[in-house]
């Protein structure tokens, strides 16, 4: 989270924000009056607006509440309900789930701390950290920790549906409003065109079929392991823990070989460029085989992969089974995000080479699966 920008926050939000910190925090934040409140935004998303709440600095903590928190206020969810009108909808569920899956995460400590929620937002714990840069990714040291990371994440039992529905249920969803989409801007019709030229609903069946023959346990997946949600926390420098997974809004049962494949994919992508299309692809950048065994070894070795008496050429299978299941995988994080790029092209008023990004996916997608059907 990058520290709080300047410009004014709005009378309203501050007494909003006031009362929450005053009635979910506690200790010294009930007795400041409220012109020490300090507030600042964060960030002004359209669907979080986040804010820094802190104590004025001569206050003194009394209990162990915290002197900072980052404030997040629920903004209304975009959703595209009937194609190309998109409605603006509080989407209540996936809120409520959403929820619930960050306090289970806070109390196990794989996440930021929750200290308040209440319906219109939460108080969450005020990282002092930086998000990953995409060449970070490749830092062997890194890498092995972002695999440790994802098996303790792997490894939680968390109170949702089981059934791994998220991945064909999402791309199902997407591939229907990618069918009844209405291009009016020129670029986009002829960028459209030559997608549909792909013939995507066929395609799609080949990879059903694909991924149905891919063994892969299913367990609780972040779904979007990328720098951007890769937190490096500060002053841990030697420590082992450097980082946290956050964002957890797309998280569900699923595959394991698509948080493998998701990440390697994410390797080649580097959102940060600034100019037009808004992102730099690498191709020569996805994991080498080497790379690869070393995020699996090290994903197993959290995991408990291996006990003592996995005699080497067992543990070379269980590792040769782990690339191909990633790679494998990879088909569906290209389709799954190339389907949902065409959706945003049509409905986002964000400055991004959505259509571009999407026939980026789509190359990469049928390369690699001449590599691995
Ligand atoms: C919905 N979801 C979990 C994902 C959607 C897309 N992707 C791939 C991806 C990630 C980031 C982007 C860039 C979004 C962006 C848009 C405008 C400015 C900066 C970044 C595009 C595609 C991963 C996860």
């Amino acid at each position: 989270y990058r520290d709080g920008r300047s410009e004014e926050v709005d009378r309203d939000t501050k007494s909003r924000a006031f009362a929450w910190c005053r009635d979910f925090l506690s200790g010294s934040w009930k007795s400041i009056p409220e012109a020490d409140f300090r507030i600042s935004i964060v960030s002004g998303g359209l669907s979080n607006l986040l804010y820094m709440c802190s104590l004025p600095d001569h206050a003194q903590t009394i209990e162990d509440e915290p002197r900072r928190v980052l404030l997040r206020v629920y903004g209304a969810i975009l959703q595209v309900r009937h194609p190309a009108i998109p409605t603006v909808i509080q989407d209540v569920d996936s809120l409520v789930l959403e929820s619930v899956m960050f306090a289970i995460l806070a109390e196990r400590a794989l996440g930021p701390r929750l200290y308040g929620i209440f319906p219109e937002g939460r108080l969450e714990q005020y990282m002092p950290s930086k998000r990953l840069r995409t060449e970070q990714l490749f830092v062997p040291e890194l890498s092995a920790e972002i695999a440790s990371k994802l098996a303790r994440f792997h490894g939680m039992v968390m109170p949702f549906n089981k059934e791994p529905k998220w991945l064909f249920g999402t791309i199902d969803r997407y591939m229907n409003q990618v069918m009844n989409l209405k291009f009016t801007r020129e670029a986009h019709i002829k960028k459209f065109n030559k997608l549909i030229k792909y013939n995507l609903p066929a395609e799609l069946e080949s990879l059903r079929v694909l991924l149905a023959a891919t063994p892969s346990p299913v367990v609780f997946c972040h779904n979007d392991v990328q720098e951007g949600n890769i937190l490096m926390l500060e002053n841990r420098d030697h420590s082992t823990d450097k980082l946290m997974l956050i964002d957890f809004e797309y998280s569900s049962y699923n595959y394991r070989g698509f948080d493998f494949g998701n990440h390697f994919c994410e390797w080649c992508y580097d959102y940060t460029y600034n100019q037009w299309p808004f992102y730099k692809y690498t191709p020569d950048n996805y994991p080498s085989r080497e790379q690869q065994l070393h995020f699996i070894r090290n994903y197993l070795a959290e995991a408990g992969g291996y006990s003592e008496n996995t005699m080497n050429e067992d543990q070379a299978r269980i590792e040769q089974q782990m690339l191909f299941e990633a790679n494998r995988f990879a088909l569906a994080s290209h389709f799954l995000w190339g389907l949902w790029s065409i959706i945003q092209a049509r409905i986002s008023k964000i400055e991004f080479g959505y259509m571009d990004y999407a026939q980026s996916r789509f190359d990469a997608y049928f390369k690699q699966k001449k590599l691995y059907s």
